[in-house]
């Protein structure tokens, strides 16, 4: 497992490389504290980013996996996504050994450890306290694992004397190669909110997400395991996560992509964002008190994990299954209605908060 801190090129800020042996890799930009790549072990990108990215303050880099903190989207006062993706992070010391940033790309420590770690801080800047007057300890560890998979753990600490409340999420970009090929499971029958048409609350009825247009919507109280199936590529993405209740599906499509400045005309067709996130119920912290999100991202190929998720494994958190589609609507109603009453009657407070 290797560590090292290097100059990003583009940006000319510090990055952080994770590796592993067995080939696969991440990167990290102190910039918004923003995982930029994250390769597999034949060194095959995972994530999009755009080759319009602007990697100039206040612009945030368009693609990878941004940090949006303290608020999601325009649900707020501060700009869209909050401000955390576009600030300088900083390297923290933590339990795996880091080497001293040098500027020429040099350094390079062994850590002892399973995984190659990173952990990276954000505090808020006086200026930031002036949009945002909370007092807050933002930090993210990014592990990459032996079989290459990216787990990213974000803590948020309340260092002030009064509680505070946030929405947040991990904008992951995810490299497909073709979205007309790609499909979504985990979310059939859930609730959403449509950003396309003002928020409206609808409710998903296909028995998996398919891509024909743009899409905007934000998926409540998912199960904790999302897969995303790209056939072109024979490629499944698991995304897992915890603390993060909700996920946002988003891709710009045809006219949009034309209207952004970072990003180009036909990217829309190699790229998919699905976010975990908290959005529709803002997470409050007291003084005090932490709050941990986790998600992990493995890809594994496709043959491997092929057709629908059954939904009893989706919410236990086994990876592969079939079952015929009406009787995977029917389980998967059933048991996500057990599984919401049950995790209603568990957690009469968020467990993801501890105070410490
Ligand atoms: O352009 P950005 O500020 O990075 O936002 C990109 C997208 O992020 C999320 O997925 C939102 O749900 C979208 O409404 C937004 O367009």
């Amino acid at each position: 497992m290797m560590v090292d801190v290097v100059k990003d090129a583009t940006s000319g800020f510090d990055k952080i490389v994770l590796r592993e042996p067995q080939g696969s890799s991440a990167q990290v930009q102190l910039f918004g504290g923003q995982v930029t790549s994250w390769k597999n072990e034949r060194g095959e990108e995972l994530l999009f980013l755009s080759s319009k990215a602007i990697y100039k303050p206040p612009k945030a880099v368009r693609g990878g996996i941004p940090i949006c903190f303290p608020q999601f989207g325009g649900l707020g006062s501060l700009e869209q996504h909050g401000f955390a993706r576009n600030r300088l992070w900083q390297v923290v010391e933590s339990s795996a050994p880091l080497p001293t940033i040098v500027n020429d790309g040099s350094a390079v420590t062994p850590i002892v450890s399973n995984k190659a770690i990173v952990e990276l801080m954000l505090t808020p800047t006086e200026e930031d306290m002036k949009i945002w007057p909370h007092n807050f300890e933002l930090r993210l560890r990014v592990a990459l694992g032996s079989s290459g998979d990216l787990t990213m753990t974000v803590k948020v600490k309340n260092v002030d004397t009064r509680p505070f409340n946030f929405t947040f999420a991990l904008h992951t970009y995810l490299s497909v190669a073709d979205i007309t090929e790609v499909r979504v499971e985990g979310l059939e029958t859930l609730d959403y909110l449509d950003n396309l048409k003002d928020g409206e609350r609808l409710t998903e009825q296909g028995d998996a997400i398919t891509f024909d247009n743009e899409i905007d919507r934000i998926y409540l109280g998912t199960p904790t395991k999302i897969a995303v199936i790209d056939h072109e590529k024979k490629r499944t993405f698991v995304l897992r996560k915890d603390g993060l209740p909700d996920a946002v599906v988003w891709n710009p499509w045809e006219r949009k992509s034309k209207a952004m400045t970072d990003f180009g005309d036909d990217e829309y067709k190699f790229m998919l964002c699905v976010e975990a996130a908290a959005v529709e119920k803002a997470i409050v912290v007291k003084p005090g008190e932490e709050w941990t999100g986790r998600q992990e991202l493995s890809a594994v190929s496709s043959s491997y994990f092929s057709g629908q998720l059954d939904p009893r494994k989706v919410v236990h958190g086994s990876s592969k299954a079939h079952l015929p589609q009406n009787q995977t609507s029917i389980i998967s109603r059933f048991s996500l209605r057990l599984f919401a009453a049950m995790t209603l009657m568990c957690s009469s407070r968020n467990p993801n908060i501890k105070k410490s």
